[in-house]
């Protein structure tokens, strides 16, 4: 394997160049920073290797066995965190929301969840940035949050038959609806053309119409100078025995390798980075590294993401365009009136067939299959769908472990373990209803209800008090001065809309800070 740094200490490494490894790696090489990122998978090139085949790129999600535990154990796969340049980016739905900011205070405001150590202001100008430099799509007036608008590209149109049902049904229902902020084209931009609801978001867009890491920040890391290789599986953290991170140990070809760093950065999402970390104890870190608190690993969250299936009587045909082009938050805040607290945003959301297939097996009242599941399929066209994104309240007990069993690279396997509280599952059933009245309202018949969940978070929190928390609000580990956590893992809670605005709007801040305190000498990395 061909390195420009082999044998020398680079000012960063960053494990993962999925959603936040992507942008830190562009803004720390552009601010003259010498940067290797290392990614366990490949560096694909969309027009060769993105297919309108949803069995064959089930290889962009991360297939490695997982142990999952708990009562409501979590499907692992495709269906939560990204393998390869580009990470989650490439596979995801590209619904670009930004939370609320009550969702930053809800312990504060409500008495429940926990309060981050950052405000919604404070991560304004950031969402502003990234919303920016990747053009979203999106109205001119979007009704909810502390953002109205207008985003920086226009709102997609024409929408697909399954969102402009959703909408009708919503209006007769007197609930608000919107076309959704996208991270999806819908003009020209960068030398990338617009959408043309081609409908396969999920399996890689292959007319780079949709964002991702791959394609936008990665390129522009490159070009700034810096290293970015894939195929190479962090194993390990090195320590030095002054208490700071010295680099990482991976693998490439079956060949261990290491990288020498002043700062390493963890980027490898919510069930790699504590991994990695309680894998990487020493003697001076016995409980694993940045785990003075215990939290490593603790309190992770997903998104309850249930779908509700309706049949109507005339075409619906939900495979067309991008699955996801409107939405509602009418619900995503607590409402006194209601036995939960927190809420919950739905969408519009279409289905490719295996998907659809895959989904309705598993329905409540289940398993569906032979004649029942084939007249189903038969009906494909038929169908509508909407999808729920519903806040999951943080648990400590929800959390990720080392287990017995080891991996090929000698890594015991994580185990995710995972179960709802109560005020979750109200809350999903609150939705469910909500969702199947929209259905109702346009003359749908409810026929599936899908227990599901998306989007993990959690695992490695942020917070002020060293002794609850694990990264500072800039993602510096409390315990090791010179080792960062940037990726879904620091959130402190799910908040009820889609994460990775918020990812992204996380790493530029940890990037500012980095190129700010490296700027100072504050912190060992250098600036030219
Ligand atoms: C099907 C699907 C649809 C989604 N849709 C949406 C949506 O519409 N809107 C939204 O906001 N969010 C969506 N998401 C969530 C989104 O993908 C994540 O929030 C986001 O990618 C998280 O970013 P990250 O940087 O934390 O991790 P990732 O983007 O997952 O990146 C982690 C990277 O680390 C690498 N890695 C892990 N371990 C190692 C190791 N040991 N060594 C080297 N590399 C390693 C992985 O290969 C990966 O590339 C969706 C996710 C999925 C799976």
């Amino acid at each position: 394997m061909k390195r420009r740094w082999a044998n020398e200490e680079v000012d960063v490494v960053i494990v993962g160049a999925g959603a936040a490894g992507g942008v830190l790696a562009k803004e720390l090489s552009e601010a003259g920073m010498s940067v290797v990122v290392l990614d366990a998978g490949p560096f694909r090139d969309p027009q060769k290797e993105f297919a309108s085949d949803e069995l064959a790129m089930k290889t962009l999600g991360w297939q490695d066995t997982r142990l999952v535990d708990g009562r409501d154990p979590l499907t692992m796969g495709h269906n939560n965190s990204g393998f390869g340049i580009g990470g989650g980016t490439t596979h995801f739905t590209g619904v670009f929301l930004r939370f609320h900011d009550v969702d930053f205070k809800g312990k504060s405001i409500e008495g429940t969840g926990e309060d981050w150590p950052i405000s919604y202001e404070e991560l304004e100008p950031y969402y502003s940035r990234n919303e920016k430099e990747i053009a979203v799509s999106g109205p001119k007036h979007f009704p909810w949050g502390s953002y109205h608008g207008p985003y920086p590209y226009p709102e997609r149109e024409p929408l697909s038959p399954n969102a402009y049902l959703f909408m009708k049904g919503c209006e007769k229902l007197g609930i608000r609806s919107s076309v959704a902020p996208l991270a999806i084209l819908s003009a020209p931009f960068e030398g990338r053309p617009p959408c043309i609801n081609r409908g396969f978001c999920n399996q890689g867009c292959m007319p780079n119409a949709k964002f991702s890491t791959l394609i936008v920040h990665i390129p522009k890391a490159i070009q700034a100078g810096a290293e970015v290789l894939p195929d190479c599986r962090v194993t390990r953290i090195q320590m030095g025995t002054d208490g700071r991170a010295e680099g990482v140990e991976f693998v490439n070809g079956g060949k261990t390798y290491e990288q020498k760093a002043k700062l390493v950065i963890l980027s490898a999402f919510v069930v790699e980075t504590p991994r990695l970390l309680l894998h990487s104890a020493t003697s001076a870190f016995p409980d694993g590294l940045a785990n003075s608190s215990g939290m490593v690993g603790r309190s992770i969250m997903v998104h309850s993401s249930n779908d509700v299936y309706a049949k109507f009587p005339n075409e619906i045909r939900f495979y067309k365009g991008t699955p996801v082009l409107a939405t509602t938050q009418d619900f995503y805040r607590t409402d006194p009136a209601r036995s939960f607290v927190r809420g919950y945003t739905l969408h519009a959301h279409g289905s490719r067939p295996v998907e659809f297939a895959k989904g309705i097996s598993k329905a409540q009242g289940g398993p569906l299959w032979g004649e029942r599941l084939r007249d189903a399929l038969l009906q494909y066209n038929y169908y509508g769908r909407i999808t729920m994104v519903g806040e999951v309240l943080p648990h400590p007990d929800n959390r990720v472990t080392l287990s017995e069993e080891v991996d090929e690279y000698g890594v015991p396997r994580a185990k995710v373990t995972f179960s709802y509280g109560d005020n979750d599952q109200q809350l999903v059933d609150h939705a469910v209803r909500t969702m199947s009245s929209i259905l109702e309202a346009e003359g749908g018949q409810v026929e599936f209800v899908v227990p599901d969940t998306a989007h993990m978070m959690g695992g490695c929190r942020m917070g002020t008090d060293p002794s609850r928390s694990v990264v500072n609000s800039y993602g510096q580990t409390h315990d090791i001065e010179n080792l960062f956590i940037c990726d879904a893992s620091i959130f402190v809670t799910s908040g009820g809309g889609n994460p990775t605005n918020t990812v992204m709007a996380l790493a530029l801040r940890t990037a500012d800070y980095i190129k700010e305190k490296a700027g100072k000498r504050e912190i060992q990395a250098s600036r030219s």
